[in-house]
């Protein structure tokens, strides 16, 4: 279960605004990724090509052996079907109550009866904790409750990738851990495979098999948690760790009289790499890898104190 999407040399400009260019990477079935990157990297642009919505100029995206960026209508319309978003605010209809908001995707893609649909709805608010507010409307719950209503419309058409474009957007740190959780917990059941914008470290530090960061118009990297999180390389670096010390500057990349200035400040170490959050049931998700198995195949000496479950998690 799960489909992987296979990226390789992506460009995206609006007119002469080069938003990223020469983006490869394969995001794998069934695993979490997590694409990092600070404002404006690009981040939601690299979502919305990735369903078509936006059509890069350069590079592909390949899908069940199709090539998003090049096909038909006609095919764009079927590999769409393939995916689940769950977009920022949840985007719900704010008229309609939750269950007609989550049965939507099911009344305009399929031929379902309404008996088989309230089967669905119901087994996707089950999933996401929302039995009984099905008679709610989206204006009269918490910020929590909508993205997790959002989560179970994603849901419903069995989706074999499920996109979250800042799903902790808003969310105080308890609400966060939370939907983390839950995350963790669908993709163990639903095996899809996943991949989360955001901008949240500790999400990003503990939930995904893969992370990727985007910085300056370009992938500065894409590989497994424990490979970014032992990463001395700066920007990986600066950007995992929320540090101010590194080449990202207040609202771009810093020039070379700021990073002259800061050559010779010594940096904190690196953080103890977590353990990775697991499924609330103990059982393993298919993708999961043993604590420390990517630093021990590559010969990396993670940090101090790394893989105990008392490893300190930075607060976001
Ligand atoms: N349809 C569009 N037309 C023109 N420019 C666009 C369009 N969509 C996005 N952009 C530009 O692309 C850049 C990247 O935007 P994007 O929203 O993807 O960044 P982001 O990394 O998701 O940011 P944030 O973390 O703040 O959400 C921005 O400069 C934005 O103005």
């Amino acid at each position: 279960m799960g489909v992987e999407i296979q990226v390789e040399h992506l460009t995206k400009s609006f007119g002469k605004q080069v938003i990223w260019r020469d983006v490869s990477l394969t995001v794998p079935a069934g695993e979490i990724c997590v694409m990092l990157g600070p404002s404006g990297t690009g981040k939601s642009v690299f979502l919305k090509a990735l369903i078509g919505l936006l059509k890069p100029e350069e590079g592909s995206i390949v899908i069940e052996g199709t090539d998003i960026a090049t096909c038909s209508e006609k095919d764009l319309y079927e590999i769409r079907k393939l995916f689940g978003v769950l977009f920022q605010d949840g985007a719900m209809f704010g008229s309609m109550n939750l269950y007609d908001n989550v049965a939507f995707p099911l009344r305009e893609h399929t031929r379902k009866s309404e008996s088989d649909i309230r089967d669905i709805v119901m087994e996707k608010m089950d999933l996401v904790g929302l039995v009984g507010a099905e008679d709610k409307l989206p204006g009269e719950i918490s910020g929590g409750m909508r993205k997790r209503a959002g989560l179970a419309r994603a849901l419903v058409l069995d989706p074999e990738i499920v996109l979250f474009d800042e799903p902790d957007s808003g969310l105080d740190p308890v609400r966060t851990a939370f939907l983390n959780q839950l995350i963790v917990d669908l993709n163990a059941q639903i095996d899809a495979t996943f991949l989360i914008v955001t901008h949240d470290i500790n999400t990003a530090r503990t939930v995904p098999d893969n992370i990727g960061l985007l910085y300056h118009k370009h992938l500065a990297m894409f590989g497994p948690r424990e490979m970014l999180l032992s990463s001395e390389e700066p920007v990986v670096r600066q950007f995992l760790n929320a540090q101010r010390v590194g080449p990202i500057g207040m609202s771009e990349e810093k020039d070379a009289t700021e990073l002259a200035a800061e050559e010779g400040q010594e940096l904190p170490p690196l953080p103890p790499i977590a353990l990775q959050l697991e499924p609330s049931n103990g059982i393993p998700r298919r993708s999961q890898r043993e604590p420390g198995e990517w630093c021990r195949q590559n010969g990396i000496t993670p940090p101090p104190g790394s893989f105990r479950p008392e490893a300190a998690v930075l607060s976001g």
